[in-house]
């Protein structure tokens, strides 16, 4: 036994088939939140943790993408592949592999678990999933495979709170054995048919009678696409009537706290910079919570339930008419969340063509940023009535832009694939078991998002928001001139330069103003014009400067505002995204055709969409 606490750590690595419950356990381990999904391709990239193990020992463990061989087809493959190889950018190979491997589906996951054992490290394989391989009645014999295998083995469970116990226990033993290859021609596929014949009875899970019989609705040819779009409908509708009660009470809390503010403060700089700029700028956004956390957990309950892949397979004939394949359809699903792990995402995609498609059209998905300008719109200028009585019109309009949206991307994907879909042969994907999503996971991942939200808003919205202020403010206007101070002040006269651009688009100087730190994050937009408002609106009462809803109509004509919910669509301005595609791509050309055809898009549709609002 070993007394001593090692002097250097140790370093392991997650290796194994996509969806097999690598990143859970990383989770598990080392108390992250690295995203856990139910399909094939959810970390694409290298994720390092450290932990100390009930005995003491230091680890240091790397979460890494599922591989299906170590033959790597696709960008997110080849980084496992690099790393167990010891290759990696200046990464020594971990000092145990632990093999994770679905035990309810050891047929194909045992292949890899043999094919690295052939690199003779040191390695054990967990057995992940063992509760699941339990339910469905297989019973497989732990030592006997480690004996067949040369490896220790242990059994894990990724979503129970203990589930790593034995895992541990291995951890803090001393490092086995690196195991012995076998000759290079031997067929690992026998091999494989030999351990499942030894260890496992019912080695053949049949998948369970409901499980096919819901397959057979979801994936059929007419009632599938048919389930999909209710989905799809359902998930937009309840963005809007869940959120709103919710949207209202934090709008007027908004609004009282800055009528609080704005009686405690005398008039001044402070106070105008307190609810012109905070209060009205941030808050603005704030109130957009509740919305992004609806879509969000719509997100999650797909991403865990295994029915995206089948989306995916539904879709594939829809997508090769834009010349991608079904393949795209996760990260684009993604990029509604947000287009940078949307465009991460599709280092899943082995054909770098589709792959640079993909990442091209992944800005045109609705990203979360931009419904808080959509609801704010909408919420002013649509009316709030149901239509063909169930249906509420603000909804239907909001599902109208996602889908413009998409539209529009599957048009661009058309053009820049041109000829069609490439040689790549039928799309192949995994369609991992139906699973219930776990309340408790939901909610963490759900607090985890609203903590990123309130995170961004309280740093980058708050600091672009005090700019905007301090730009609208200053400079302030000579003794004795006329008009509004805003006019005189640096973010006023920027306004009324940009605007000559803007004009035939319907846009006002302080739209054009608002545009430009919405350069950064798209949401601050709602935030800026709330503060170019507000401290133009010399007589607006401070608590109607949160309430940007009902400032706006009598500022904008529909006309105006239809023009910029269509530039929104396309809305070429997030740095962020710009960055990630520099990043994937290493290529600036990318980024400027990005730029380029997005800008483009966005002024010919806000263009056609004024002057077609105008003629009606
Ligand atoms: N029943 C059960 N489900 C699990 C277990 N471990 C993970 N899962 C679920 O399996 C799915 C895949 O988990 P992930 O941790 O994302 O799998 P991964 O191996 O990291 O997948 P990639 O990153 O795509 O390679 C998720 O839906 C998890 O909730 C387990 O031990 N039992
Ligand atoms: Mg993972």
């Amino acid at each position: 036994m070993n007394m001593i606490t090692p002097a250097r750590t140790l370093r392991i690595a997650l290796v194994g088939n996509p969806n097999c419950g690598k990143t859970a356990l990383f989770n598990l381990l080392t108390g992250s939140r690295q995203k856990v999904a139910n399909y094939a391709g959810a970390t694409v990239e290298r994720k390092e943790g450290r932990f100390t193990t009930p005995q003491g020992h230091d680890i240091r463990v790397l979460d890494l993408p599922g591989a299906y061989s170590l033959v790597a087809t696709s960008p997110d493959e080849a980084v496992t592949r690099d790393i167990c190889a010891g290759t990696y950018r200046g990464e020594a190979a971990p000092d145990l592999l632990v093999c994770v491997a679905d035990a309810t589906n050891l047929r194909l996951h045992l292949r890899f678990v043999l094919e690295m054992r052939q690199l003779g490290r040191p390695m054990v394989l967990a057995l992940n999933m063992i509760d699941a391989a339990r339910r469905k009645g297989m019973e497989i014999d732990l030592p006997r495979l480690a004996a067949e295998l040369g490896v220790p083995v242990v059994a894990t469970v990724g979503i129970r709170r203990d589930g790593a116990r034995d895992l541990l226990a291995q951890l803090d033993a001393p490092l086995p054995p690196p195991p012995v290859p076998l000759p290079a021609d031997t067929d690992l596929h026998a091999v494989v048919r030999r351990i499942l014949a030894d260890c496992v009875t019912r080695a053949h899970p049949v998948s369970s009678e409901l499980e096919e019989r819901l397959d057979r609705w979801v994936l059929h040819p007419v009632w599938g696409p048919l389930i999909l779009a209710v989905l799809l409908f359902v998930m937009f509708q309840t963005v809007f009537a869940w959120a709103q009660p919710l949207m209202d009470g934090i709008d007027a809390g908004m609004g009282w706290i800055g009528e609080q503010v704005g009686h405690l403060l005398p008039e001044g700089a402070l106070r105008s910079l307190l609810v012109n700029g905070v209060i009205a700028g941030a808050g603005s956004v704030v109130t957009f919570l509740p919305q992004i956390l609806i879509l969000f957990l719509w997100i999650l309950v797909l991403e865990e339930s295994g029915y995206l892949p089948r989306a995916a397979f539904l879709l594939d004939p829809v997508m090769s008419l834009a010349g991608l394949s079904g393949r795209s359809f996760i990260p684009l699903l993604s990029s509604f969340a947000c287009a940078v792990p949307g465009i991460m995402a599709t280092r899943t995609i082995q054909n770098p063509r589709d792959r640079l498609v993909t990442i091209l059209i992944a800005p045109l998905m609705t990203c979360s940023a931009r419904l808080p300008v959509y609801t704010l719109l909408i919420g002013a200028f649509i009316p709030h009535r149901a239509v063909w009585g169930f249906l509420n019109m603000q909804g239907l309009v909001l599902f109208g832009l996602y889908a413009v949206g998409i539209l529009s991307a599957l048009l661009v994907a058309r053009i820049a694939r041109r000829g069609g879909r490439g040689q790549e042969a039928a799309l192949l994907m995994e369609l991992p078991a139906y699973r219930l999503p776990n309340p408790r996971d939901l909610l963490l991942g759900l607090t985890e998002r609203a903590r990123i939200f309130l995170m961004r808003v309280g740093t980058t919205i708050v600091s672009l928001t005090v700019l905007l202020w301090a730009l609208s403010s200053f400079p302030a206007p000579p003794a004795g001139a006329t008009g509004p101070a805003i006019d005189w002040s640096l973010a006023g006269r920027i306004g009324h330069l940009m605007l000559p651009v803007f004009a035939p688009l319907g846009f006002n100087w302080q739209i054009c103003v608002a545009l430009i730190p919405g350069l950064a994050a798209r949401e601050v937009a709602v935030g800026a014009l709330a503060t170019v408002y507000a401290i133009g609106d010399a007589g607006a009462d401070t608590d109607q400067a949160a309430m940007l809803g009902q400032l706006l109509p009598a500022h904008w004509s529909v006309a105006t505002a239809l023009s910029l919910l269509a530039w929104y669509v396309y809305a070429p301005q997030c740095v962020a995204t710009l960055a990630v595609i520099r990043r994937e791509t290493a290529s600036w050309r990318m980024v400027a055709i990005t730029a380029g055809y997005l800008f483009a898009l966005a002024y010919v549709m806000a263009l056609l969409t004024y002057r077609l609002a105008l003629l009606f």
